[in-house]
This record gives C-alpha cells, sequence and structure tokens, in this order.
C-alpha cells in the first residue's frame, strides 16, 4: 500500500457545495503547488457535484483524492489516486466511527484495499457541520487529543492522524501535543488557514496542513502563500 502523503506538506481539500471565486478555475487551484487535492466537505455533498471537481481536476497533474461524507457519494474513477475515509474518533454516535464503514462494505463488498485509507480524525471546533453532525466531544484539552492520537496509532494503527479545526484556526498547543504523540501516523492539521503565518504555525508541528475554505473565499494568491509556508515550515 502506498503512502504517498509521508511525503506531502500541503493540501487543498474543494468542497463540491462551495463556489469557487470570481474567475478561479480548478486548474488554477490545481496549479498551486499543493501536493495533493482532496475533494469532499460535511453538507450538501453529492455523487453529481463530487464528479463534477473531480473530472474538472483530473485533468491537472496533481495528486487526487476523494474524501467522502458517506458511501453514496463515493466515486469509482480511474482518476483518482486514492480514498481518504474519514473515521471521527471523538464521535458521539458508533456510526461515524465504524457503522458507516460496516454498511459501505456489507453494500459493495470488494473494496478498492489498495486505494482506500481511513483518516483518524479528532473534531476540535464544535460549531462546525462536521462536529454537529457526528456529535463530537470537542471538550478535550491537549493531553486527550495526544491519548487519541496515540491511540490511534498503537492500537488502531491508522497511518494518519487528523486534528480537525475546520472554520477555526486552532490551538497550537494541542497541535503540538498530537505531534509528540505519534511517531509513525502522518499528521494531518486542518482549520482556518488563511495565511503564510496561520499555516507556518500549524505546519511547524503538523507534518502536513490542510486548506479548505480559503480557496473558496480568497483564491490562488492566498492558497499559494500557506503552500510556501507549508514548504518553509
Ligand atoms: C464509510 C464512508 C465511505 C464514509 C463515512 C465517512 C465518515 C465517518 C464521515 C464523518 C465525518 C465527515 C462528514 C467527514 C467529511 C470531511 C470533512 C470533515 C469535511 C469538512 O467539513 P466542514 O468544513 O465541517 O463542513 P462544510 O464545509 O461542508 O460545512
Ligand atoms: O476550511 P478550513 O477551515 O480551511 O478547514 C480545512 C479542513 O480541515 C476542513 O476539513
Ligand atoms: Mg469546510
Amino acid at each position: 500500500m502506498p503512502t504517498p502523503w509521508e511525503d506531502w506538506n500541503h493540501i487543498l481539500k474543494i468542497d463540491p457545495d462551495k463556489e469557487l471565486p470570481e474567475g478561479v478555475t480548478y486548474g488554477d487551484l490545481c496549479a498551486t503547488g499543493t501536493d495533493a487535492i482532496e475533494v469532499g466537505g460535511t453538507m450538501g455533498i453529492t455523487a453529481e457535484n463530487m464528479s463534477a471537481v473531480i473530472d474538472a481536476c483530473a485533468e491537472h497533474d496533481v495528486s487526487l483524492y476523494q474524501e467522502p461524507s458517506n458511501p453514496e457519494v463515493v466515486l469509482e474513477d480511474d482518476a483518482l489516486d486514492g480514498y481518504l475515509i474519514p473515521t471521527v474518533f471523538n464521535a458521539g454516535s458508533p456510526f461515524w466511527i465504524t457503522e458507516a464503514h460496516k454498511e459501505w462494505v456489507r453494500l459493495e463488498g470488494d473494496l478498492d484495499w489498495e486505494r482506500t485509507t481511513t483518516e483518524a480524525y479528532i473534531v476540535m471546533n464544535p460549531e462546525a457541520d462536521v462536529a454537529m453532525l457526528t456529535e463530537a466531544d470537542c471538550d478535550l484539552g491537549a493531553d486527550d487529543v495526544a491519548a487519541y492520537a496515540t491511540v490511534a496509532e498503537h492500537m488502531f494503527g491508522q497511518e494518519i492522524v487528523y486534528v480537525e479545526y475546520s472554520g477555526t484556526l486552532g490551538d497550537e498547543s494541542v497541535v503540538e501535543a498530537a505531534a509528540e504523540a505519534t511517531d509513525e501516523s502522518t499528521l494531518f492539521y486542518g482549520g482556518g488557514i488563511h495565511d503564510y503565518d496561520s499555516a507556518y504555525s500549524m505546519a511547524r508541528h503538523a507534518d502536513v496542513v490542510v486548506v479548505g475554505d480559503l480557496a473558496h473565499d480568497e483564491g490562488i494568491e492566498a492558497v499559494r502563500e500557506t503552500v510556501e509556508a507549508a514548504n518553509d515550515a
């Protein structure tokens, strides 16, 4: 099983339910220097809007991953390098930890395991759609997050641990604690990265920073700055 994320610094997450800024194309986003495009979001995701973004990005030379929010939107598409499947370690219901996955396997049978990897999410912003949907317990200290990261790596063998502050810039000491707790796993950080400094501050600790809404709200130059910071850190 290839693990290309070990060499990444930056991911651009494109939400198929959100518009691009005036004059910006998917091709422009693919050419920002990001290491990979991850297509996904929590609300308003359909197979149709996923497929439109994946088709648009497939024409460009960039690693392309789907991050499905439920089994119904998973696309079989050779243009994809793989599938990054969330599992939310601090979810309020087992549905978001293993049950959605069980249903996916039950309904689909033989999945493309070579191209499928889970991301062990620790969801930290209670205002985010993903926190509300999964009823995540976000009332966690740095010690809790570090312990979840350790459990993900050592007990569940997760290749990717994802500290998720979607919509807001997280607490650096929490990300630092997760970084200290992980050794083999690749640590993703996402949430509220909006410029060079915010990207740099999180990339100092996380292996990979994920930039989402900035691409939809600001555009190319702003994203490029975050790529530069992720590579500098
Ligand atoms: C088993 C399969 C194929 C899927 C289940 C996958 C699971 C457990 C999903 C639960 C968590 C989830 C919805 C992840 C989607 C990725 C994500 C966190 C996107 C960020 O979403 P937000 O930024 O909070 O939401 P919007 O930007 O859409 O408002
Ligand atoms: O949209 P933002 O706040 O950049 O968050 C990125 C990503 O972690 C969302 O899943
Ligand atoms: Mg979002």
